[in-house]
């Protein structure tokens, strides 16, 4: 007899709660720090909390809600899509399995496409806080060497490829369709960017020389999610996209202050000017989701609607 896969009574529950016609998503949509508003644009909308789903942890971040969204979108029947009201970071404390677990039961739902938010904090001096940036590529230290990469341990399935190539993790058709939804909304050019998106465990933001390292290693945005999701996403077989929201820039200065030229000055008398080193908290990171909520729903929307659905 073989053991009942882990992933039944989640499904299950979710058979018995939704219409059948939302049992089925096309599309999966993660809301990143105050962005759950991006579920606003689904119509026929049910709500089921994560404490209903086994395998869910539960969101403590503010800004994220903890419930699934399923509705449909666009004209006519509409596209039947998922999406998660928050996710879990691994600095909360939640095992990586928590952290990719909704990404495993959307796939079983049979989410094809992805599109995954976020906010992030701006390493390329050209990108404005407010600027949506289509990323094409990451940097995971995390990943690279240590302990924090979804995928250690045994294969998932024999049906799941033991090692996943990423150099094409950042789907080219759904980053086409994103300027090309972005052209349709007549946004601004530079409201829509590309760079690559470099995780961090967090939940500290970065000291100087850290933003000046990831800087010169090539990163464009800095953040401390998205990239577990992405890589089970790509292990399930899914097209993945990620907005990332530039909602402060990552404070890099040219020169440190010295205090030691301070002191010196001081002990001779001479006027002392004080800079102060600016600080970013997560207040600041989500009233710059609340000023682009609308515009990064409707690109989310226009993008689902643009996804030839066959
Ligand atoms: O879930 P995301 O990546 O959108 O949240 C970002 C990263 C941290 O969780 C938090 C820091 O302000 O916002
Ligand atoms: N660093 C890391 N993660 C973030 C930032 C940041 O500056 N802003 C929003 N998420």
């Amino acid at each position: 007899m073989t053991s009942p896969s882990p992933y039944a009574s989640t499904l299950d529950v979710l058979a018995g709660l939704l219409p059948p016609h939302l049992l089925q998503p096309r599309v999966g949509i993660v809301c990143g720090s105050g962005l759950s508003t991006l579920a606003s644009s689904l119509r026929d909308v049910h709500e089921v909390p994560y404490s209903a789903l086994d395998g869910f942890g539960k969101s403590t971040v503010e800004g994220h809600k903890s419930a699934l969204a399923f509705g449909l979108i666009g004209p006519g029947e509409g596209i039947p899509v998922v999406a998660m009201l928050g996710r879990f970071h691994p600095y909360e404390g939640h095992k990586l399995s928590t952290v990719v677990y909704p990404i495993r039961i959307l796939a079983k739902l049979g989410v094809r496409d992805l599109i995954i938010t976020n906010a992030s904090g701006g390493l390329n001096p050209n990108l404005a806080v407010g600027t949506i940036v289509v990323i094409q590529d990451h940097l995971a230290l995390p990943n690279l060497t240590g302990p924090l990469n979804p995928l250690l341990g045994p294969q998932t399935s024999p049906d799941h490829p033991r090692f996943v190539p990423l150099s094409d993790a950042y789907s080219t058709k759904l980053r086409r369709l994103a300027f090309l939804a972005a052209h349709d909304l007549s946004f601004d050019d530079d409201a829509l960017a590309e760079g690559v998106y470099a995780w961090v465990s967090g939940p500290t933001y970065e000291t100087p020389a850290e933003g000046r390292f990831l800087r010169a290693a090539g990163a464009d945005v800095v953040g401390m999610s998205t990239v577990p999701e992405v890589v089970v996403a790509k292990e399930e077989g899914m097209e993945v996209m990620v907005l990332s929201l530039v909602t402060n820039p990552v404070v890099i200065p040219d020169t440190y202050r010295s205090i030691k030229e301070e002191v010196k000055a001081e002990l001779a008398g001479k006027p002392v000017e004080l800079p102060v080193m600016p600080v970013v908290s997560h207040d600041d990171v989500l009233a710059v989701g609340r000023q682009k909520a609308e515009a990064m729903k409707q690109l989310v929307a226009r993008i689902i609607e643009m996804i030839p659905h066959v």
